[in-house]
C-alpha cells in the first residue's frame, strides 16, 4: 500500500452482512490500509444482528489496518439504515437489532400509514411513505410483539449511532442522513415528530441528538484497550449508509448511482425535497443539508447468488435468450411493496437452459430497480450522463452487462471499491480541513474507472418481466 503524504483519518462501512475499515490519505484519497470482519444476520421469519458483534467487527476491522489506524486523526461511520437498536441503562442492547429487511413489521407500516393521514400526508410531512424497512415500524412491531423489551429500553440509535456512540462515548449522536429513514424525523421540519412518536409510544428523551453537516460527534476517550484507536481521534457525525456512498462519490445532483450490495439501490442528490406518495422513493435526507431519493430492493446480490447455487452454476455463468421470467423475491420485496411475497419463476420450454434461468435472475433483480430510477431523479437531469454502478456486484460482469442492456444508460464502474467507507473517510477528513466532504471525494478522484458505453435497451426483456408481475396478482400477496 502507497505511503501517506497527509494525516490520515478511517472511514468505516458497517453494512449487512460485514464491516468494512479502511484509513484514507487525506491528501490523496489513497487508500493506505484496510480491514473487513463478517456480522452474523438470522435467517428464517425475522433479520436481526448482534450491535455488540458491529462493535466487535470495527474492532476487528481496524486490527487488521496496523499501525496505520493507530496514527489517524478523525473516523466516521456510515452504516445500514433504518436497523432498530434497543439499549439499556447501561448502554447493552436489550436485545438483538432489527434489520432494514425484516419484513415482519409490514402491517405495523400499513396501520402507521393510514392512522396518519394516508400515504399523501406521510409523503408530504416525512418525505417518505414507511414501510417494514423503517424504524417507526419495527419500534411498533415490538411494541405490540415483545412489550417488556420495550419497557427496558433506555435509547433507542440506528446502528451508524450506536457504533459512532460506542466510539465517542456521550449522550449519542445521529445525523439528518440516518434520521430520514427513521419515519419520526419529518422531512417538513428537519425535526423529531412529537406526533408520530406518541402515536408508537416512544418517549423523545430516548432519541439521540442529531448533529448538523460538519459538526463533531465527539472523540475517542481512550478507555477501550481493545479498539486500536489513539485517544482523541476526532468523530464525525457519520451517516447512513447509502448517504455515506453519495459523498464517497462527491455526487452532484443528476447523476443516477445504482448500488448493487445486499441491498439494491437506486439513488442521486437532489436540490428539492422529494415527497412520493407512491411510496416508491423514500425521500432521504443527505448528510450535507441536500436531499437523496432513493428506492431500494431487498433482492439483489444474495437472492441472485442464491438462483446461480440452486442451479450449480457460476455467478457468471449467465446465457443469452429463451423466454424463462425470473422475480427473485426470496426475502418478500420492498420495491415493489410486497412483504409476502416469495420468488416466482414462469417461462420454462425444454429448451431453456440453466445459464437462461440464471439470466433472468439478473434481469428481474435490475428490472425493479431500473424501473425506479425515472423517479428519483429530477425532470432536468441529464439521461445522457451514465449510471455510476458501486457495492460488491458492480464487480461482477453479469451484473454490469445486464444494467447496460436493461438501462439503455453508459455505465461507469468506479475503480474505488468501498464507496460507503469512503464517504465516511471524506466525512471525517472534511472535519479535520474544514472541506466539504463530497469536494474531498471529488478531490480524491474515487468516480475514475472504465464507461461501458450505452447499448439499445431490451425493451422486450423489460415488457416481459412487467408482465409477469402485473400477471402474478395474488400470487405475490400471499405469505
Ligand atoms: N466479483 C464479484 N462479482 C459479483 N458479485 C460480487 C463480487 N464480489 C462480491 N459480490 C457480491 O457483493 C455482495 C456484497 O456486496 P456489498 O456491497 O459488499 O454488501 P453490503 O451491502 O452488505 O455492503 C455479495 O453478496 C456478493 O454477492
Ligand atoms: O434499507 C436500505 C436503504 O433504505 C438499505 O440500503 C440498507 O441501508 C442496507 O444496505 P446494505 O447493507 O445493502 O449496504
Amino acid at each position: 500500500m502507497p505511503a501517506a503524504e497527509g494525516p490520515l483519518v478511517v472511514g468505516v462501512d458497517s453494512s449487512t452482512q460485514s464491516t468494512k475499515a479502511l484509513v484514507v490519505d487525506v491528501a490523496t484519497g489513497a487508500v493506505v490500509a484496510s480491514g473487513q470482519a463478517p456480522h452474523t444476520v438470522t435467517s428464517g421469519a425475522g433479520r436481526e444482528s448482534d450491535p455488540e458483534e458491529w462493535y466487535g467487527a470495527l474492532r476487528s476491522a481496524l486490527a487488521q489496518c496496523g499501525d496505520a489506524a493507530r496514527r489517524a486523526a478523525a473516523v466516521s461511520v456510515g452504516g445500514q439504515q433504518h436497523g432498530l437498536v434497543t439499549l439499556d441503562a447501561r448502554g447493552r442492547p436489550v436485545r438483538p437489532a432489527l434489520l432494514w429487511n425484516d419484513v415482519r413489521s409490514a402491517p405495523q407500516a400499513r396501520r402507521l400509514v393510514a392512522e396518519l393521514g394516508g400515504p399523501e400526508e406521510w409523503a408530504e410531512r416525512f418525505g417518505s411513505v414507511p414501510g417494514a424497512s423503517f424504524t417507526v415500524a419495527k419500534w411498533a412491531w415490538l411494541a405490540e410483539h415483545e412489550p417488556d423489551a420495550v419497557r427496558a429500553t433506555a435509547a433507542v440509535r440506528l446502528p451508524h449511532d450506536y457504533l459512532t456512540g460506542r466510539l465517542a462515548g456521550g449522550p449519542g449522536t445521529t445525523d439528518r442522513g440516518d434520521a430520514s429513514g427513521t419515519g419520526w424525523w419529518a422531512s417538513r421540519t428537519e425535526s423529531y415528530d412529537e406526533e408520530v412518536l406518541g402515536r408508537v409510544g416512544l418517549d423523545p428523551a430516548l432519541l439521540p441528538r442529531v448533529v448538523a453537516p460538519g459538526e463533531t460527534a465527539g472523540a475517542v476517550p481512550g478507555n477501550d484497550p481493545e479498539l486500536p484507536l489513539p485517544e482523541g481521534v476526532l468523530v464525525a457525525a457519520g451517516t447512513g449508509d447509502n448517504a455515506a456512498a453519495a459523498l464517497g462519490l462527491g455526487l452532484l445532483p443528476g447523476t443516477p448511482v445504482l448500488s448493487l450490495g445486499t441491498s439494491g439501490t437506486v439513488y442521486a442528490v437532489s436540490r428539492h425535497r422529494p415527497a412520493d406518495p407512491s411510496g416508491v422513493v423514500a425521500g432521504f435526507a443527505d448528510a450535507r443539508g441536500d436531499w437523496l431519493p432513493l428506492a431500494c430492493t431487498l433482492n439483489c446480490t444474495l437472492a441472485v447468488d442464491r438462483i446461480a447455487a440452486l442451479l450449480g452454476l457460476d455467478r457468471e455463468a449467465v446465457e443469452p435468450g429463451g423466454t424463462a421470467t425470473l422475480l427473485p423475491y426470496l426475502d418478500g420485496e420492498r420495491t415493489p411493496d410486497l412483504p409476502n411475497a416469495s420468488g416466482v419463476l414462469t417461462g420454462l420450454r425444454h429448451d431453456t437452459t440453466g445459464g437462461q434461468v440464471l439470466q433472468a435472475a439478473y434481469d428481474g433483480a435490475v428490472h425493479a430497480l431500473l424501473g425506479a430510477l425515472d423517479h428519483v431523479l429530477d425532470a432536468d437531469a441529464d439521461p445522457t450522463e451514465p449510471l455510476l454502478l458501486i457495492g460488491g456486484g458492480a464487480r461482477g460482469s453479469a451484473w454490469q452487462q445486464t444494467v447496460r442492456r436493461l438501462s439503455g444508460r453508459a455505465v461507469r464502474v468506479p475503480r474505488a471499491r468501498e464507496l460507503v467507507a469512503l464517504g465516511a473517510a471524506a466525512q471525517a477528513a472534511g472535519l479535520l480541513t474544514g472541506e466539504d466532504p463530497a469536494a474531498v471525494a471529488r478531490r480524491w478522484g474515487t468516480t475514475e474507472g472504465p464507461v461501458l458505453e450505452a447499448v439499445e435497451r431490451d425493451e422486450a426483456a423489460l415488457e416481459r418481466i412487467s408482465g409477469v408481475r402485473e400477471g402474478a396478482g395474488r400470487l405475490l400477496e400471499g405469505a
